[in-house]
Order: C-alpha cells, then structure tokens, then sequence
C-alpha cells in the first residue's frame, strides 16, 4: 500500500494537513487494518510519501513542511509498534526533493502559495540549484523498499546530488523498551 496523495496549500493550509498527514494516519491504520497477521491479514509493505521537507526547515511551506514532518514521526512510530507488535507488516518513509510533476505548478499560484506567493522566485531558484528529479527514481527507491524485506521504520531520501539514500537517525533509529 502506497499512501501518496498529497497538496502543496499554505493558503488553505488546513487542507494540507487533512490531505498530507491525516489521510496517511487514516490509510495506514485501515492498511493495517486488512494486512496485520494479529487480523487474520497475510503481511505486507506499507509506503508513506513525506518529503525532504520533512527533515528539514522549508521557509516558504512551512505548513507543507510541518504535515511532512508529521508523516515521517508518525510512520516511523507505527514502524516500532508493528515491529513490537509482530504486525508483519513493514512501513516506511519516502522523502524526496523536488520531483518533476504537476504539484511543482503550485509554486507559479497565489491559491496555493498565499503569503508566500512573493518568494515564488526564491523556489525556483532552489529547484535550478537541486536540480528536478525525474519520478522514475522515486519508483526505483519505492521498489526497493517493497523488496528489502529488513526495511522498517527506514526513511528513504532521493536527491539528484545523492541519489537513493537513507536518513540515519543514530541513536535515536528504533524504540529499544
Ligand atoms: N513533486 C515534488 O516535488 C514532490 C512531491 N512529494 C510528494 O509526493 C506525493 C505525490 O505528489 P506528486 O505526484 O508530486 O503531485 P501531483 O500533484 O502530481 O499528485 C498528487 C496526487 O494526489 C492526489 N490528491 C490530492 N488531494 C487528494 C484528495 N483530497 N484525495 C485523493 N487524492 C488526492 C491528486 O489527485 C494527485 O493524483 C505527494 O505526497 C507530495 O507531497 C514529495 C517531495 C517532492
Ligand atoms: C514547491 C511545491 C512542491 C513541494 C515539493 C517538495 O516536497 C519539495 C520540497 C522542497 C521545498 C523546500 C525544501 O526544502 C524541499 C527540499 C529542497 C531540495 C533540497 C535538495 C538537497 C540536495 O540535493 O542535497
């Protein structure tokens, strides 16, 4: 199960939040729901789209970034307790950078950006200097994840400086008690 649907609104920024992180709790729990082997369900792989606004501060969305972070904190939470749980289920986090696809056209729109229309500039600015990916990468990072069965809780980042890699968390990767 892909949880991938998502908006880029500070305007109406409470949307961002309903689309960007409360239907991914929602999707996730009904996912688990039909896939836990505490069910009666068979096991499975779940992937929670966030973004590299996810780990790191985004000016010009923070609403964006704040329901990005949501994502990642809650995927990696629900992570540990299946793992706990022995759910036989995986869930993972995907986190891109800019991504070459319709969402990027919310950047040229004052609905979606609202106060921050004004550093629509600044963005592309980012995106010369990132560099847009092609999505192909991120279905290649996504298929990885479905198959490397020790990945859960992983937090999966895709940049074109970096390509495929994962956050490292140290410390702080798994609940130990
Ligand atoms: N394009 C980019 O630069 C990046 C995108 N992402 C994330 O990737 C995911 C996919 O986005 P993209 O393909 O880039 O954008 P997109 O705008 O092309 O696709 C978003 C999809 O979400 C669906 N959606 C939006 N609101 C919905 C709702 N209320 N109910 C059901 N479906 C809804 C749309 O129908 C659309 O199919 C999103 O979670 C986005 O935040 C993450 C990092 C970078
Ligand atoms: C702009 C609307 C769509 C947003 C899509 C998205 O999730 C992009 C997020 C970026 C916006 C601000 C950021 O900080 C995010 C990441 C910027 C890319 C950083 C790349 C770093 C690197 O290549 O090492």
């Amino acid at each position: 199960m892909v949880n991938n649907a998502g908006v880029n609104n500070e305007k109406d920024w409470e949307k961002t939040i309903n689309v960007n992180l409360t239907s991914v709790i929602r999707g996730t729990y009904i996912g688990l729901e039909h896939m836990s082997k505490k069910n009666g369900g068979q096991g499975g792989v779940i992937i929670n789209i966030s973004s590299l606004a996810g780990l790191t501060p985004a000016a010009y969305q923070p609403v964006y970034s704040a329901s990005k972070h949501g994502v990642i904190g809650f995927t990696r939470s629900i992570a540990a307790l299946a793992s706990i749980g022995n759910y036989g289920v995986r869930i993972n986090t995907v986190c891109p950078a800019f991504v070459d696809t319709p969402l990027l056209e919310t950047i040229e729109k004052e609905e979606n950006m609202g106060e921050f229309y004004q550093y629509k500039d600044k963005l592309k600015d980012m995106m010369k200097c990132y560099g847009v990916l092609d999505p192909s990468l991120i279905a290649k990072g996504m298929v990885s994840l479905i198959e490397d069965e020790s990945s859960n809780g992983a937090v999966m980042k895709i940049t074109t400086s970096r390509g495929i890699h994962f956050e490292d968390f140290g410390a702080h990767q798994t609940t130990k008690i």
